[in-house]
């Protein structure tokens, strides 16, 4: 019992500081919809307009490679969908968008890694990982420390963002997004952020995704 008690009394730090179930950023009132405390999960509405989908889509279209994943950046069957990076500020509407998701995720946009745009189509997928760079390898110096999973279109059927430890899981809606972050000192919080994406049944998937970074990198 005591124990318990000393548990609830030492709830971790989050960095995601939105209360309200709506809240402005510079351009745009973003909505709460859902949240689970610990380890944080919040899903937003209201993230992306249509137009917005639509043209990170077009532009991302012609450059789709088959995913890679790890330091190694080999091929893996862990995710099957196709996947490019943008630069920082590569368009226009990139700045517009970096500058909310950094509202957003309350970070400073020099933590931002590039966008990164995933494509599935029917029996794609994403299996359950960590976003967080093991310790033992080099890019977890300046470790990855919260993920927003932005949907950027609708998904006929399948292609839910799962979460195994928590059996929670979000269906893809355009505009809306997923947010979590995972650098508690509680390890176990940490892993409980593990999650994939269920293999697409019908039509395709499109997803942008920010991951921010403990320390700037630009
Ligand atoms: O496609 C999804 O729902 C999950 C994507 C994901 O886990 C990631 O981009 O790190
Ligand atoms: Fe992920």
């Amino acid at each position: 019992m005591t124990k318990v008690n000393e548990q609830t009394s030492d709830k971790e730090q989050t960095v995601f500081h939105h209360v309200e179930n709506r809240f402005q950023t510079e351009d745009r009132e973003i909505h709460i919809v859902a949240r689970l405390e610990e380890p944080l999960v919040v899903v937003l509405g209201n993230v992306l307009c249509d137009e917005e989908c639509d043209e990170l889509i077009r532009l991302s279209k012609d450059n789709m490679h088959r995913s890679k994943i790890g330091d190694s950046r080999e091929v893996n069957e862990i995710r099957t969908s196709s996947s490019m990076f943008f630069e920082e500020n590569e368009h226009d509407i990139l700045s517009t968008i970096e500058k909310r998701v950094s509202n957003i995720m309350n970070i400073p946009a020099e933590h931002a890694e590039g966008l990164q745009i995933l494509k599935y189509t029917p029996g794609q997928e994403y299996k359950a990982h960590f976003d967080y760079f093991s310790a033992t390898s080099k890019a977890s110096k300046n470790n990855r420390i919260s993920t927003l999973i932005m949907y950027l279109n609708e998904v006929e059927q399948g292609g839910e963002t799962f979460f195994p430890e928590l059996n929670f899981s979000v269906s893809p809606k355009k505009g809306m997004a997923v947010y979590f972050e995972y650098f508690y000192t509680n390890h176990d919080l940490n892993e409980r952020t593990l999650h994939g994406g269920s293999p697409v049944i019908a039509g395709e998937k499109w997803v942008a995704t920010q991951w921010m970074r403990r320390q700037r990198v630009r």
